[in-house]
């Protein structure tokens, strides 16, 4: 089973996978003080009530615009899962390309957002999340990451107009029965809702003309996800798809293309045993001869035993995987 998380300022999503295929997907709120055992007992309860167990987790892959969660769940996967989660970056071999100033600072979430919308949909495409920001996430044809942009979500614009005006206060997030408001409710809804929707369909207009090589801005896939996307896409004819779980999805992929049976890393470990002598991290490595795999694992065995004497015991398991490539 894989677990792909997403860490979001408002929530955290987890996808449990059996292969390519989602199991559950639990939604919990993003608290930025809860413990790593805080959250192991959370996933175990989650985990409980569908007949696992942690240690049924054979892999995960965190996706974290939460900088003070990443390693809560690193720490978790290491002391409850026995694994060493992958995290996501720019520097991983992604498939894609960051056309963008600061590759560093993309959120992973946007990311693996729009790897999910191409694979699925194709490109050229821009992606509204309807988040705590309501972000556009630009992919080309191709597939590469073009920019985007990034507004105050609905939440946020309502909250700051209900805070800061005294006579203002907080509204249900529904359509008002017209632009045209008649009295404060209505007011606030139009406003808050319509004139989000006139933010999104400027910055689709805008954003369109910019894409390059677009023959026919037809050719533009508009695809939305995210706690509002449902209520926003009826109200909005320019929004084609409605998929709440691109993010997740982009995390299998790229858990695939990283980790999965026919990525490098998972050839090589696949019917693999490793074992260690506790926290100096597994020194030693086993691989299991399977017929299919039993010269080049026996070849990969020789060099590793020769790595291990020379490089002693402070492998860990992604320093391993460059050695190993070094070796071969
Ligand atoms: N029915 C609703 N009424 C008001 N706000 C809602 C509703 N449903 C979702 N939201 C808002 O949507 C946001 C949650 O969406 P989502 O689950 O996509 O958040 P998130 O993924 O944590 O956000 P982000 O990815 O930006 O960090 C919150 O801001 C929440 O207040
Ligand atoms: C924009 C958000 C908050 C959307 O979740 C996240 O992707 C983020 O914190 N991004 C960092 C800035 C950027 O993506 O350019």
């Amino acid at each position: 089973m894989l677990l792909a998380l997403d860490i979001s300022n408002t929530n955290i999503k987890f996808g449990l996978y059996d292969h390519d295929v989602m199991k559950h997907r639990w939604v919990v709120s993003t608290v930025r003080q809860r413990t790593t055992d805080e959250y192991a007992m959370v996933l175990s309860d989650l985990l409980r009530h569908v007949g696992y167990i942690l240690t049924d987790i054979d892999d995960i892959i965190i996706s974290s615009v939460v900088p003070p969660l990443t390693p809560v769940f690193e720490d978790l996967a290491t002391r409850y899962c026995n694994l060493e989660a992958l995290v996501v970056n720019h520097t991983l071999d992604l498939g894609i390309k960051l056309l963008v100033d600061n590759p560093w600072e993309v959120g992973s979430d946007r990311i693996m957002t729009i790897i999910a919308a191409h694979h699925l949909y194709g490109g050229p495409a821009i992606v509204i999340a309807f988040s705590t920001a309501t972000t556009f996430d630009v992919v080309s044809a191709e597939g590469d990451f073009l920019g985007g942009a990034i507004a105050p979500g609905l939440s946020i614009s309502a909250e700051a107009l209900s805070s800061s005006a005294s006579q203002l206060y907080r509204v249900n997030m529904t359509p008002p029965r017209s632009a045209l408001g008649k009295n404060t409710i209505e007011n606030m809804q139009s406003g808050i809702i319509y004139g989000h929707v006139g933010l999104v369909q400027g910055l689709i207009a805008r954003i369109s003309k910019e894409i390059p090589d677009v023959i026919h801005e037809s050719e533009i896939k508009i695809i939305a996800h995210g706690g509002m996307a449902q209520q926003m896409a009826p109200i909005i004819p320019e929004i084609q798809y409605v998929n709440q779980y691109l993010p997740l999805e982009g995390l299998r992929l790229i858990h695939n293309r990283l980790r999965g049976p026919d990525s490098f890393e998972g050839k090589l470990f696949h019917n693999r045993v490793w074992w260690g002598d506790g926290n100096r991290h597994l020194p030693t490595i086993l691989y299991k001869t399977s017929s299919k795999h039993r010269r080049s694992t026996k070849k990969i065995r020789q060099q590793l035993c020769c790595l291990i004497k020379k490089s002693g015991p402070s492998w860990t398991r992604t320093r391993d995987l460059s050695l190993i490539r070094t070796a071969l």
